[in-house]
């Protein structure tokens, strides 16, 4: 059977038709859900994709963190969904507390928009395990607040427990500490991450295919997970 995998949109999101056409083209049904609407409609997986949620007001992800779809979605979360926050999505996680730490302005205070290399550290999430550990990949980065800031303490647990997803390489865009593009839960289902896979699964658009990785992976994971 097809997997369905759903797609939020928020007031502001951007990135969400993108989102939903990354999902078709690697395979799954792409569901449209609403921020408004609580009710995740049976899907088996859930991106959060990137944007302007609620116009960045207060903080990146602040509001949307209390949408009526965030509550079942955390608790979906916590009970093993696949979760991919993309960007937006990344910092909306971090907000719900489903991720360690929070993304704050990028350090040179300016938006930053350009293809940007990545090494994919850890390949045992449910959204990176059609990658091999070490792989560099290239895909968009697009950002005013990508600069992942967490205490000592959780970065060396991050570190430790192999939850660093990605790190970027070639120049970090925004001055996230240790280089972290994207990190994992504990149980490898929720993963965040700042540059853009959905922009980079088309020849025509993007500036590489590696973005359809992320999408694969999930299916992969579903395959092996029973319902
Ligand atoms: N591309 C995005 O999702 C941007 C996220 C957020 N609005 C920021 O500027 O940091």
């Amino acid at each position: 059977m097809t997997a369905r995998v759903g797609v939020v949109t928020f007031p502001g999101s951007l990135d969400d038709g993108d989102a939903a056409r990354a999902v078709r083209i690697a395979g799954a049904e792409p569901v449209r859900l609403w921020h408004g609407d609580p009710d995740l409609h049976g899907v088996d997986a859930v991106v959060l994709p990137g944007g302007f949620s609620y116009g960045d007001y207060l903080r990146c992800g602040a509001i949307a963190r209390f949408a009526p779809v965030m509550e079942t979605l955390v608790d979906a979360a916590r009970g093993g969904l696949p979760v991919l926050g993309i960007c937006n999505g990344f910092q909306i996680l971090c907000e719900a507390h489903l991720l360690p730490g929070a993304l704050t302005r990028n350090q040179h205070l300016h938006f930053r928009n350009r293809d940007q290399a990545l090494r994919v550290e850890s390949a045992g999430t449910a959204w990176t395990n059609a990658f091999q550990p070490g792989q560099e990949i290239l895909i968009p980065v697009k950002n005013g607040e990508g600069c992942y800031v967490a205490d000592t303490a959780t970065l060396d647990q991050l570190e430790a427990e192999g939850r660093v997803v990605a790190r970027y390489v070639g120049g970090n865009p925004n001055g996230s500490l240790r280089d972290i593009a994207a990190i994992t839960n504990s149980a490898g289902n929720v993963v965040g991450i700042m540059p853009h896979p959905e922009h980079a699964v088309e020849a025509l658009t993007g500036p590489s295919l590696d973005g359809l990785g992320f999408f694969t992976s999930v299916l992969k994971h579903l395959v092996g997970t029973p319902a």
